[in-house]
C-alpha cells in the first residue's frame, strides 16, 4: 500500500513513512493510492466483535507490512485499554430512528483520543526501530492538543508543541494542555484564531530547513493515520444497527473535515452509508460550499462550540482530490487560489460528486443551546455544544434509514455552555477532579512564523 499527495508532486510513501512525515513536501495531504474494500461477508462477520477486533480488520489493509500483526494488535489493545467504557464507542438511542455515538470515553474526553492513543503507540514502535526522534507541532482549537499531549507525554524521543488560539478554548481544554508536568510537552498560546495556528503549522512544514532541523512531525488530521483510526467507529456503530444488511446515515459535527472524511473512507471500503451529513456552527464554510459551489473564507467567529471555529478546513482538500478525479495539479491550483484570493469556485462536476456523498446543515448559537436543553429534557442525555450542533442538524434531515450522530466531546469540557442551557454544571470524571487546582505552564507566542520557530527550537530537547 502506497500513499500519494493530494497535490500530485511528492514522493510516494509507505504507511509508516506517511505517518511520520505528516504534510507532503508539495504541501498536500497523503491519501492511499487506492482504498481497500471489505466484502459484505467480511463486514457481516464483524458483527458482535470487540471494538479492538474491528479496529484491526479495518486498519490492517491500510497499514500493509509496515507493522506486524502482533505489533498492530498490541498497539490497538494498549490504545483503548484505558477507555472508560467497555464498548469504547457506545450507542445511545435519542429517538425512533436517531442514535448518538458517544466518542468521549477516552482519557481527554473527546473523539480525538480514538486516533491519538493509537498513533502514540505506533510512533513509539516506529521511532524506536529507526532510532529517530521527532518534534511534533500541532494546531488545536482545543481537543487535538490535549489528546496529543496525553498520548505523547513523558516519551524520550518525542517533543510536543501545541499551538492554540489564545482565549478561544474552554478552560478545561486549556488546563488539559497546560497542566501536564512532563518536560517534553508544551502549550503555546498564539495571538490569533485556529486558522492562524493551522497555517503556522503548514508553513513550518514548507520551511524545509526548519522541518529537517527539528525532525518535524504532525498529529493533526494532516496525518493519514489520524483519519484511518477514526474509520473504525463508523464500522462498529453501523454494525450494531444491522449493517451491512441495513444502510445507515451519519451526522458529523464538522470543522477540519477529518472526522467526516473518515466516514467517507468507511463508505468507500464497502460500508453501506446512505448519507454523510456535515453539521457546522455559524463558521459554516463547508455548508455554504455545498449549497453554493463556492469555497470562500470569511472571518472566524467565536461560538459556544469553539472546537469547530474553523474556516480553512484542512481535510476538504482530500475530498476535493477525489471529487476532481484525483487530479493533483487541479487541487494545487485551487489551494493556491485559496491562499491568494481567499476562495475558489468548485467545478460543476466536482460539486455534483460532493453532493452525492455529503448533505449539510448549520446550527445557530441559539439552536445549539436549545438543542442541549431539549435533549436533556426529552432523553436525559447531556450533550456538549459540538454534539448539539450535530443533533440539531440531524433531526432536520432524518430519513428512512437510522441516523447516527457523532457525540464528539464530553459535556464537562464545556461546562459554561451546558450550564447555561440546562442549569446543570456537568462534573469532570473523578480522575481529573483536581484539574482546576493544578499549576499551569503556558508560553505566549505572536502570530509570527520566525518567532514561533525560535521558541520551538529553544524548547525542544536535543
Ligand atoms: C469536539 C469536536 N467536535 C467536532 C470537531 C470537528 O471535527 P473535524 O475537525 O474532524 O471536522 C472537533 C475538532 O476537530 C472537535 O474537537
Ligand atoms: N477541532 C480540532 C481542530 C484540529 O483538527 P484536527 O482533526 O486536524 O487535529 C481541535 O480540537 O484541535
Amino acid at each position: 500500500m502506497k500513499y500519494i499527495s493530494t497535490r500530485g508532486d511528492a514522493p510516494h510513501l509507505t504507511f509508516e513513512e506517511a505517518m511520520l512525515t505528516g504534510l507532503a513536501l508539495d504541501g498536500g495531504l497523503y491519501v492511499p493510492e487506492s482504498v481497500p474494500t471489505l466484502g459484505q461477508g467480511e463486514i457481516a462477520a464483524l458483527a458482535g466483535a470487540p471494538y479492538e477486533e474491528i479496529a484491526y480488520r479495518v486498519m490492517a489493509p491500510f497499514v500493509g507490512d509496515c507493522f506486524t500483526e502482533d505489533e498492530l494488535r498490541g498497539a490497538i489493545a494498549r490504545a483503548y485499554e484505558g477507555f472508560g467504557h467497555d464498548a469504547r464507542a457506545p450507542l445511545v438511542q435519542l429517538g425512533p430512528n436517531h442514535f448518538l455515538l458517544e466518542l468521549f470515553h477516552g482519557p481527554t474526553l473527546a473523539f480525538k483520543d480514538f486516533a491519538m492513543q493509537i498513533i502514540g503507540q505506533l510512533f513509539q514502535i516506529a521511532l524506536k526501530r529507526r532510532g529517530e526522534r521527532v518534534t511534533i507541532v500541532g494546531a488545536t482549537s482545543g481537543d487535538t492538543g490535549s489528546a496529543a499531549i496525553e498520548a505523547f507525554r513523558g516519551l524520550d524521543n518525542v517533543d510536543v508543541m501545541i499551538l492554540y488560539p489564545h482565549g478561544r478554548v474552554s478552560e478545561v481544554q486549556r488546563r488539559q494542555m497546560s497542566t501536564p508536568v512532563e518536560a517534553n510537552v508544551h502549550a503555546l498560546a498564539l495571538d490569533g484564531d485556529f486558522d492562524d495556528c493551522q497555517a503556522a503549522v503548514k508553513d513550518m512544514f514548507a520551511d524545509v530547513a526548519f522541518r529537517d532541523e527539528v525532525g518535524l512531525a504532525a498529529v493533526n488530521s494532516i496525518n493519514w493515520a489520524r483519519v484511518l483510526a477514526q474509520v473504525v467507529y463508523y464500522f462498529s456503530s453501523a454494525l450494531s444497527l444491522g449493517a451491512p444488511e441495513r444502510a445507515v446515515s451519519f451526522t458529523v459535527p464538522t470543522g477540519n473535515f477529518g472526522d467526516i472524511f473518515a466516514g467517507y473512507i468507511a463508505k468507500r471500503m464497502g460500508l453501506p452509508i446512505a448519507k454523510l451529513v456535515v453539521a457546522t456552527n455559524r463558521n459554516d464554510i463547508l455548508h455554504r460550499t455545498l449549497e453554493t459551489g463556492r469555497y470562500q473564507k470569511e472571518g472566524v467567529s467565536p461560538t459556544i462550540s469553539p472546537s469547530m471555529d474553523i474556516q480553512v478546513s484542512s481535510n476538504f482538500e482530500r475530498a476535493l482530490f477525489d471529487a476532481y478525479g484525483r487530479d493533483g495539479a487541479a487541487v494545487a491550483q485551487l489551494m493556491a487560489e485559496l491562499k491568494s484570493a481567499g476562495g475558489f469556485p468548485v467545478s460543476q462536476g466536482a460539486i455534483e460528486v460532493l453532493r452525492e456523498v455529503y448533505a449539510s446543515g448549520r446550527a445557530s448559537e441559539e439552536e445549539t443551546s436549545a438543542t442541549i436543553t431539549a435533549m436533556r429534557a426529552r432523553t436525559g442525555e447531556v450533550l456538549c455544544p459540538h454534539s448539539a450542533v450535530g443533533v440539531k442538524v440531524a433531526e432536520e434531515l432524518l430519513g428512512a434509514e437510522p441516523m447516527i450522530t457523532l457525540a464528539t466531546a464530553h459535556p464537562a469540557k464545556f461546562p459554561d455552555a451546558v450550564e447555561a442551557a440546562t442549569g446543570l454544571r456537568p462534573p469532570l470524571p473523578s480522575r481529573m477532579s483536581d484539574l482546576y487546582d493544578r499549576p499551569e505552564r503556558i508560553t505566549r507566542v505572536p502570530n509570527d512564523l520566525s518567532e514561533i520557530e525560535r521558541v520551538i527550537r529553544e524548547m525542544r530537547r536535543t
